[in-house]
């Protein structure tokens, strides 16, 4: 194991940047997730978080800039790096016509893990995601919140170190969401390593100890949760951030008003 795994960041970004056209999405974004931390990455519609997350994990080739996941060039030595960590991305596409199961028993194979292995897991996850009385359904029957427990199961199916998160709360009912949180700070417990994107601050404070504020594809605020509060709600220092409280109520929707 090199010093680097054995004590570097899980996930360390230098200068991630891409550009769409004129757009810049994300303008050189440098981010340090420690081993072990439970990273929350916040910003508004638009500010660039999957464009980040996505270029950190492999699916979407950077403008410039690097991704090492546990020293591993994401884009240098992409299967070290993917063998490292597990994936939710944003509007994940899923083969439509197989069950939960057949997704993962596919997945599973298709990362040459032993077909008893992927059995084993396939019953744990779909179980603890209560996603056991979907097992014969058929994905494209799925609703948006069952298929997020499906895209976390196959994240987690080969046994990863890290876990990247791209919203994994949206849409999914709070009996569910109890069940995700309890099985993401067992896995942080057990030595791996979150990052995940919300818009839900009081979510990113009960579950996370580290934090980032991205604002107009740039970090404009990182560290542990207590450092960036700094006393105060994890909202007041994002809406002091990035701007907010629009005077929406100074004459604008007026026409709503009774
Ligand atoms: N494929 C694309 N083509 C053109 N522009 C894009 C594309 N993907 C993202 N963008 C733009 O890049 C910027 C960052 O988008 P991104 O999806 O990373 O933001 P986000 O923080 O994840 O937003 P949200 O919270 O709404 O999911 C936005 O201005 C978006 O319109």
């Amino acid at each position: 194991m090199s010093e680097h795994t054995q004590r570097g960041p899980a996930l360390e970004i230098r200068g991630l940047s891409k550009r769409y056209g004129d757009k810049v999405a994300v303008a050189g974004v440098d981010l340090d997730v420690p081993q072990g931390s439970f990273f929350g990455l916040v910003g508004q519609n638009g500010a660039g978080k999957t464009t980040t997350l996505s270029m950190a994990t492999g699916l979407l080739r950077p403008d410039g800039g690097t991704a090492r996941i546990f020293g591993a060039d994401v884009w240098g030595e992409p299967q070290r790096a993917k063998a490292l960590v597990g994936v939710l991305p944003d509007g994940l596409a899923m083969p439509e016509r197989l069950t939960g199961r057949e997704v993962l028993t596919y997945l599973g194979r298709l990362r040459g893990m032993p077909k008893d292995v992927v059995a084993g897991r396939a019953d744990e996850l779909l179980r603890v995601l209560e996603l056991d009385e979907a097992e014969s359904t058929l994905v494209i029957e799925y609703s948006t919140g069952m298929r997020k427990k499906i895209g976390l199961a196959t994240a987690l199916l080969h046994g990863p170190r890290l876990l990247v998160l791209d919203e994994p709360f949206e849409a999914v009912d709070p009996v569910s969401a109890a069940a995700i949180k309890g099985m993401l700070r067992g896995f942080v417990a057990g030595g791996g390593s979150v990052v995940l994107s919300s818009h839900v601050m009081a979510l990113v404070e009960q579950l996370c100890d580290h934090v980032a504020v991205v604002d107009r594809g740039a970090v404009v605020a990182a560290g542990t949760l207590d450092a960036v509060r700094d006393g105060r709600s994890l909202e007041e220092v994002f809406v002091g951030l990035v701007g907010g409280e629009r005077a929406v109520m100074k004459g604008e929707l007026s026409w709503l008003s009774r």
